[in-house]
């Protein structure tokens, strides 16, 4: 799928976000080896630390629906000046189920750019094939 329809369903996608505390409504879109889109959000928590990115919801749901692989993921928020790369925990999850050259796309809002890199640019090191499960 073209980079902009994937961000496209991301844009989607954040219009689901529980957000109330920061107001910065994130999507997530993820396209599977199938081709098939996986969406998520962020939900956040009046105990802040409780909440719950994008990238991780939508991955989670990728992982529920017993999909075979993510060919890419698309990141899409509002209301924020910069590109949002995603954060350091939504990166150790991802490395968990994803390529190292697994695109990542990020929007940046300010420039209305899409910016593409990859799990391995963003997370580097061998961490990603120390373990493997079963
Ligand atoms: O990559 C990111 C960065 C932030 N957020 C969410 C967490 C919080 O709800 C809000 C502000 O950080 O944006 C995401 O969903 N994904
Ligand atoms: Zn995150």
């Amino acid at each position: 799928m073209e980079k902009i329809k994937l961000m496209e369903k991301a844009k989607e996608a954040s219009k689901k976000a529980y957000a109330p505390y920061s107001k910065i409504n994130v999507g997530c879109a993820i396209e599977t080896m199938e081709g098939e889109i996986i969406l998520g959000a962020n939900i956040e928590n009046r105990s802040y630390g409780l909440t719950i990115c994008a990238e991780r919801t939508a991955i989670f749901n990728y992982v529920l629906g017993k999909h075979k692989g993510i060919k890419a993921l698309a990141i899409y928020s509002a209301n924020v000046e910069n590109t949002l790369y995603p954060c350091g925990a939504c990166r150790q999850v991802m490395s968990e189920f994803m390529k190292k050259d697994t695109p990542i796309i990020c929007y940046n809002a300010k420039e209305n750019k899409i910016i593409t890199e990859t799990l391995g640019s963003l997370f580097p090191g061998d961490v990603l094939s120390e373990i493997k499960p079963d």
